[in-house]
């Protein structure tokens, strides 16, 4: 764990502990720069690699001291070795939540960010409602029956679960878990609704990232464009997406997806997680 460079010598053969030395310009000792007991091998490559680098600019320095010797002494002035271990634990496993109304492009940015983006798991949702074209089962959703589905919330095996248009959807809890264990951030898709249901169960442990179009005309458009809902359903969406919009504030990031400019916005999502992981004092979760 620390490095061994000072162990092997004798402190006091070097410098008494009493007259430890303060080194100065032209002070540095004698007996440290000269003693051929220092110089293993591995010191006169150090020393060769310092003496074809260009000249000191800092004339108060050390003049012929190698990098190896320096350090020895240093650490031996300190009295402690230089560990090699990081100065800063590594950043705990975040819980993203992804959210925002029915049509902002939710799973577009997340597709992007899976493209581009390692470490993150993407938590695959249980949901009854039918499968559309183009989606996987295992993949876009796991598509269980009614039945399937309410077994599993009886079990107490979904971290939350919601009525949304007449279908059921629950985040399963097992697959947090095991990704988080192997050391992996967690994303998790859910509506405005299933965002404040995971902000009581999870308070200030998890991220949340509230996605919202440029405009609402720019959102109903998307909606649209995509054909899957019918006229009846879209009224619905566009109603309700009227009514969450106001649940912006208990977000704690806002990421405009506007029209054209997805990969700005999954940048924008990359911006907030590393912001996340360089943080002083770290989110920790319990699932
Ligand atoms: N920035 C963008 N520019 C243009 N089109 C977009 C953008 N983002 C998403 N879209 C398109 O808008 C439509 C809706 O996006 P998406 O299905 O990702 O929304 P969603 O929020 O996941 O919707 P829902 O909650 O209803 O499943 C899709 O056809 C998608 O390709």
């Amino acid at each position: 764990m620390f490095r061994k460079i000072s162990s092997s010598l004798s402190r006091s053969s070097i410098f008494p502990i009493s007259t430890r030395p303060i080194f100065k310009s032209g002070s540095y000792p004698q007996s440290l720069q000269q003693s051929s007991r220092l110089r293993s091998s591995s010191l006169r490559i150090a020393e060769t690699q310092m003496s074809d680098s260009p000249q000191n600019p800092n004339p108060a320095a050390i003049p012929s001291a190698t990098k190896p010797e320096l350090l020895r002494a240093l650490e031996f002035h300190l009295g402690s070795s230089f560990s090699v271990d990081p100065i800063t634990p590594p950043p705990n496993p975040l819980v993203i939540v992804i959210s925002g109304a029915s049509g902002v492009g939710k799973d577009a940015v997340i597709n992007k960010l899976r493209e581009v983006r390692e470490s993150l798991h993407f938590v695959v949702t249980a949901t009854s409602r039918p499968m559309r074209p183009g989606e996987l089962d295992g993949r876009d959703y796991f598509f269980v029956s009614r039945d399937e589905f309410l077994s599993m919330v009886e079990r107490d095996e979904l971290l939350e679960h919601a009525l949304v248009y007449g279908d059921y959807k629950g985040i399963p809890k097992k697959q947090i878990q095991e990704f988080m264990a192997k050391g992996y951030d967690i994303v998790l898709r859910v509506d405005i609704q299933g965002a404040q249901t995971l902000r009581k169960i999870l308070g200030n442990s998890a991220v949340f990232i509230f996605l919202v179009a440029e405009s609402e005309l720019a959102m109903v458009e998307r909606l649209i464009d995509r054909r899957t809902e019918s006229h009846e359903e879209l009224l619905v969406r566009v109603a309700t997406a009227r009514e969450e919009i106001r649940h912006v504030k208990n977000f704690d990031y806002v990421v405009v997806n506007a029209k054209g400019k997805l990969e700005d916005s999954v940048k924008r999502v990359e911006s907030i997680i590393d912001a996340e992981k360089s943080k002083v004092h770290q989110r920790i979760v319990r699932i």
